[in-house]
């Protein structure tokens, strides 16, 4: 006789042995899954190839109809990109691990996750990354798999966007269509300006500047842009990064001209929400400023975004324009603080279910 025990973390007794031919049934524990962006397997040509595919290729990404986005992508975009962005790829490579920061960054926030709700078997903690691997719907899969008929789903973003966090939900759906039995879903709300955040950003600033040789007259945060006709049609994410520039100046005690706000990352030919990071560490140099410090509050962990573009190329911008003395703060990661305040944002969506 075929007989099968439920996976019923704390009901398990309730459900008992199921009777023979009866489907086995999976139950009563819930899941967090943890997002990020996504980032390609390798620095080779072709895995910046298919990864930019995927990316470039979401609607939320590039609103252009197809028809006059997909000749300038298969032709112009992915002639050229891959080999460019693999070579920079390659410069902040963890060769260690062979893979990117991002990935190894959000592999150790989830494990530390996990460590939290140790003494907890009813959740288990998963990531998954809108493009490129180790996908959503396979963390979704595995979740399932151990028993998680609920979710939290938490989009590593903290301002919103709909080039992210949407994004991402719409990829978490996607899967959740191909399912029979679907599980019930929490999606993390944006927290560009919870005090958590805000304090969690505020003590690394005030660690990190003091472990500098000198005092930054000038520090930038420094967000991801986006196409200033997406801030236009109404996309709250400008709103979220000047809030949380605005939260972080009034617990650092530092005003508009100490902490500024600056959009980085353009891409295409298209007018993105300035003012642009690097125009403005060049005209700061050229202003007189001899030294900076840079933040990069909208992004959970460091990516290339932060370490090739930030710390290499925008460091090269201001130090060819005449500036001396450059530091980059480095993301909250799995940082003491960082995680506390990612647990607390989680323990908060799991009321009501643990
Ligand atoms: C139109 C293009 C893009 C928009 C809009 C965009 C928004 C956006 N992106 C992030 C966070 C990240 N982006 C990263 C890399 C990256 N972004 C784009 C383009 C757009 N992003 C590209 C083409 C790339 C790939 C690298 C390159 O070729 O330059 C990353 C890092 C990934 C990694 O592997 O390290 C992050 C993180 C945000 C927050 C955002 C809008 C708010
Ligand atoms: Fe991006
Ligand atoms: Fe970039």
């Amino acid at each position: 006789m075929n007989i099968q025990t439920a996976i019923d973390s704390d009901k398990a007794k309730a459900v008992g042995p199921l009777p023979a031919g009866h489907p086995p049934v999976r139950q009563g524990r819930i899941g967090v899954l943890l997002s990020n962006l996504g980032t390609p397997d390798g620095t080779d040509y072709w895995s910046l190839w298919r990864y930019l595919r995927e990316f470039l290729s979401d609607p939320r990404i590039i609103e252009l109809n197809k028809a006059i986005w997909y000749p300038i992508l298969y032709g112009a975009v992915l002639t050229t990109r891959p080999q460019k962005a693999g070579a920079n790829y390659a410069k902040i490579w963890n060769r260690e691990k062979d893979e990117s920061p991002l990935r190894t960054i959000t592999r150790s926030q989830t494990e530390r996750l996990a460590a939290a709700f140790a003494d907890d078997d009813r959740v288990v903690v998963e990531w998954g990354m809108r493009y490129g691997n180790p996908s959503i719907e396979g963390a979704v899969e595995r979740l399932t798999a151990q028993g998680c008929d609920r979710i939290v789903f938490f989009p590593l973003y903290p301002q919103y966007s709909a080039t992210t966090t949407a994004t991402a939900n719409d990829q978490l759906y996607r899967g959740l269509m191909k399912m029979r039995r679907m599980p019930t879903v929490r999606s993390v709300p944006p927290y560009y300006d919870e005090p958590a955040y805000i304090e969690a950003l505020a003590r690394s600033i005030e660690t990190h500047l003091t472990k500098l040789d000198f005092e930054p007259e000038v520090i930038l945060a420094s967000y991801h842009g986006i196409p200033k006709s997406y801030f236009e049609k109404g996309d709250p994410y400008h709103c979220h990064c000047l809030k949380t520039t605005r939260l972080l100046r009034e617990r650092l005690g530092m005003d508009e001209k100490r902490l500024m706000t600056t959009f980085q990352s353009l891409f295409g030919k298209a007018e993105w929400i300035k003012p642009y990071t690097d125009k403005t560490v060049e005209r700061l140099a050229s202003e007189g400023v001899k030294s900076i410090a840079i933040v990069n509050p909208g992004f959970s962990a460091d990516c290339i975004e932060t370490l090739e573009e930030i710390d290499g190329e925008v460091r090269e911008v201001f130090m060819r324009a005449g500036g001396e003395k450059f530091a980059h703060i480095p993301c909250l990661n799995d940082s003491e603080d960082g995680m506390a305040m990612l647990e607390q944002l989680v323990r908060r969506e799991l009321a009501g279910w643990l």
